[in-house]
């Protein structure tokens, strides 16, 4: 043999146990080239995204995951450097929880390596399991920080059994700035307006009964109008039954942490993980956890919630008209302007492509449609400035409401996949709500 042919023997032999290995490797592993063209696919990455496929032919990873993480063609575009990790981990949801109630919806882990120029590596993971108990790991660890607080930040205040401010004290007046005028007032007067609703505030006593504490985080509003971030935990005193209480008389603590200086490493944290990367708005896996837990709530004690489906009108024409980086600066404008237009207490996410959702807890259809209404007029009077150029855009929309019906999250998104089917068949630039006429119509 001469040394050529040893060299060549051994490399083929080197390249085959590679190959043997990413074949039998417990993760999945993808390579493709630069525009996501598959170029090798292991077995448990085939078993992953097969079922993203509806026909069953993985011909692009971009395509396969353009549902469920419609960012990651943006990502790549935006990685300048030769070679290097794209994303590390990027959790993407796959549907709804609706169809596995007790495990909750799958989740998978993507990192993407750029090797060269010309091809990526993609690593894939089933993480459900993981992100199931990290929430309840999260839930803990804010648990553990209220009872560990210092004690000069926490504002301690007593609730009667409506959730109403039951005697005013010092902490209170320290935090917020409230004073004895607070008494009486419904919990509620320390959220900002429109960060809360007289359901979500009741919710969370409910919660609070069941689990014996309810833990949140957002923006809380002080008697002067300025506002701080806060954790807030609410539980019910040991021995109070607060079905029983007299009105006044002190069921439930409520602590109010301000924590505005751990705000950045929080934001930071959850943007990460609940962030869509190019429009900032929420991304499917916060949706879908969002919107579980409010149409859970809901089966509790029943009310109106809204859903309403954007999507983007005649987008691939934009795209092809002003390239690609226009559309991302379209739907960069789009999310913008949905975060203006609807409430702090609704979740507005990047569901799609070109496609957004909407979720409007305690609200009605027609409540629901106007402002679905109003998004429409302000995205058609407002054109895009890209690169010197003036880029119109219209969406269509449609808009579902499930009220005391077991729908399920699932049932909630078809319905409002048909109204805006209807939108887009009727012309587009237009708001339809469902109706039972639309039932059994093609969702798109
Ligand atoms: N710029 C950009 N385009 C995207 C992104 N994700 C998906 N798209 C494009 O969005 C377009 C969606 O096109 P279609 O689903 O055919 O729909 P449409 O052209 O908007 O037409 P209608 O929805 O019927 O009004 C495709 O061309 C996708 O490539 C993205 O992140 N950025």
């Amino acid at each position: 043999m001469t040394a050529d042919t040893e060299t060549y023997a051994r490399l083929a032999a080197e390249h085959e146990a590679l190959m043997q290995f990413l074949y039998l490797a417990p993760v999945g592993l993808v390579q493709t080239a630069a525009d996501g063209e598959i170029l090798m696919i292991n077995p448990v990455s085939a078993q992953l995204l097969m079922p993203l496929q509806r026909d069953g032919n993985l011909v692009n990873l971009f395509d396969a995951l353009a549902g469920v993480a419609p960012e990651l063609r943006h990502l790549c575009a935006m990685f300048a450097r030769p070679n290097g990790m794209v994303c590390d981990g990027l959790h993407i949801q796959l549907g709804g929880g609706d169809a596995r109630p007790k495990r909750g919806p799958q989740v998978l882990s993507l990192t993407l390596l750029k090797l060269d120029e010309a091809r990526l590596m993609a690593v894939l993971s089933d993480v459900t399991e993981q992100v199931r108990r990290d929430r309840q790991l999260r839930q803990n660890e804010a648990w553990l920080g209220a009872l560990l607080t210092s004690i000069t930040d926490y504002a301690l205040v007593g609730l009667d059994g409506t959730g109403r401010v039951s005697a005013w004290n010092e902490t209170i007046g320290r935090v917020t700035g409230h004073g004895e005028d607070v008494v009486g007032q419904p919990y509620a007067v320390f959220y900002p307006e429109g960060a809360t609703t007289p359901h979500h505030a009741d919710d969370r006593l409910r919660e609070a009964d069941q689990n014996g504490w309810s833990l949140d985080e957002g923006p809380r509003v002080r008697a002067d109008g300025s506002e701080f971030w806060a954790s807030a935990m609410i539980s019910p005193l040991p021995d109070r039954d607060p079905a029983q209480a007299e009105p006044g008389e002190t069921a439930y603590c409520l602590v109010l942490r301000d924590v505005s200086d751990k705000r950045e490493a929080i934001d930071a944290r959850r943007k990460s993980l609940f962030c869509d990367h190019l429009t900032g708005v929420a991304n499917r896996r916060a949706f879908f956890e969002a919107a579980e837990l409010e149409l859970n709530r809901n089966r509790r004690a029943p009310r109106p919630t809204a859903l309403v489906l954007v999507d983007a009108d005649h987008f691939k024409r934009i795209n092809d008209r002003h390239g690609h980086a226009g559309g991302d600066a379209v739907l960069r404008h789009l999310g913008q302007l949905l975060s203006a237009t609807f409430r702090q207490v609704d979740v507005v996410a990047r569901v799609g492509g070109e496609e957004f959702a909407v979720l409007l807890p305690s609200s009605d259809l027609d409540a629901a449609v106007a402002v679905a209404e109003r998004l429409r007029g302000l995205v058609a009077s407002r054109p895009v400035t890209y690169d010197g150029a003036q880029i119109a855009c219209t969406i269509s929309a449609g808009v579902a409401v499930c009220d005391g019906e077991a729908l399920g999250l699932n049932g909630l998104m078809k319905r409002a996949d048909q109204a805006l089917y209807a939108a887009k068949a009727a012309g587009r630039d237009r708001v339809e709500r469902w109706r039972p006429a639309l039932d059994g119509e093609v969702q798109r």
